[in-house]
């Protein structure tokens, strides 16, 4: 069997298929080999003096865990000097991240959730890193939150690293999902996966129930529809799974299909929802729409939505693609 690194198959792209520039696989690269770091820091655990909390909190009012902290700096400091950036934009620091003046600036911008799923790092679940990059707009040298308001659709290239069992990395060029694992002993991504494919049926639902009495009337009338199984309105049984981190969830939609919901709560209306449109949403809508599934705030596609701020939250449902569908005919019907 050929073995194709990560290096290679960017290499690849850019010489043989000219999908992307030398910046772009230069920010591709460093990306993953930060996820390699996160990724060796995930597995000392308590070793490695990485878990608890930080003490602080996040620009969302989120008490910050240690690794939440460690993953913003790797991500950071990997990526300030290549001269392939712009700016950076994180969920955990209230400002877009300049590339300090001592160092070239780039024509992209990079978005990212450097920790997702940080309820499950003490208790050793599954965690990942999503991450997202965007042009920089013409003529914007100094880019600031503005700059970085452009819609899913815009998207050049996201992916995320799922730190599990084993430490994989999902990406999309915007052409087809390409999936590599990581070879501890050699340091390196291998391509293992290609054109990944999400069924559009599926019989498995991902959301947290406990928070059914909050939600909006049409999402509880299908969740009590999938429960009633067999002998409800959609006449079959479901299963359900939770891991309560949305990169293993969607990797396992990716897997195996599925739908992904974290729909709107009476307790977080404000808010608008609770995960992040530009460092979750947007990224897993893209790679979700990429393996054929459908991505949806319950009535409009992820990808269409104009942001108005950059820590912008929204109602996410993803997945198999006529499953959303059936979700956003719900919220119609309502
Ligand atoms: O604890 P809850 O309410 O089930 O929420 C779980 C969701 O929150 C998140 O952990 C939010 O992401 P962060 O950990 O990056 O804040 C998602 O990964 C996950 O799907
Ligand atoms: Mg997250
Ligand atoms: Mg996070």
């Amino acid at each position: 069997m050929r073995r194709i690194s990560l290096s290679r198959y960017l290499i690849e792209e850019q010489r043989e298929k000219g999908r992307i520039d030398a910046d772009l696989r230069l920010l591709i690269e460093v990306v993953a080999r930060a996820c390699q770091r996160i990724s060796i820091a995930i597995g000392k655990g308590e070793l490695g003096g990485v878990l608890g909390e930080a003490g602080s909190d996040n620009v969302q009012g989120e008490a910050q865990k240690k690794l939440d902290v460690l993953a913003n700096e790797i991500l950071l400091e990997a990526n300030e000097w290549g001269g392939h950036l712009a700016a950076m934009a994180s969920e955990e620091m209230e400002e877009p991240y300049p590339i300090p003046s001592r160092f070239p600036k780039g024509g992209y911008l990079l978005l990212f959730d450097p920790l997702d799923g940080s309820s499950n790092i003490d208790v050793n679940i599954s965690v990942g890193t999503i991450f997202s990059v965007l042009r920089r707009p013409e003529g914007a040298t100094n880019p600031d939150e503005a700059d970085f308001l452009q819609a899913g659709s815009e998207q050049v290239v996201a992916g995320y690293a799922l730190y599990g069992p084993t430490t994989t990395l999902a990406l999309t060029l915007g052409n087809g999902v390409a999936l590599f694992t990581l070879d501890r002993e050699q340091g390196a991504f291998i391509l293992t996966g290609e054109n990944l494919t999400i069924p559009p049926d599926t019989r498995e639902f991902a959301i947290n129930v406990s928070n059914q009495r909050h939600w909006e009337a049409p999402m509880q009338r299908y969740v009590d529809d999938l429960l009633a199984g067999k002998e409800g309105p959609r006449g079959k049984d479901f299963n359900m799974r939770w891991v309560a981190s949305m990169v293993a969830d969607v990797h396992r939609i990716l897997t195996r299909g599925g739908v992904f919901m974290y729909p709107l709560d009476a307790r977080i209306t404000q808010q608008g929802g609770k995960l992040r449109l530009l460092y979750e949403a947007n990224p897993m809508a893209f790679i979700v729409e990429q393996a054929g599934g459908a991505a949806s705030d319950g009535h409009q596609r992820i990808l269409d939505i104009q942001p108005q701020r950059l820590h912008q939250r929204i109602p996410v449902v993803l997945g198999s693609k006529n499953e959303v569908e059936t979700i956003v005919a719900y919220h119609r019907a309502d």
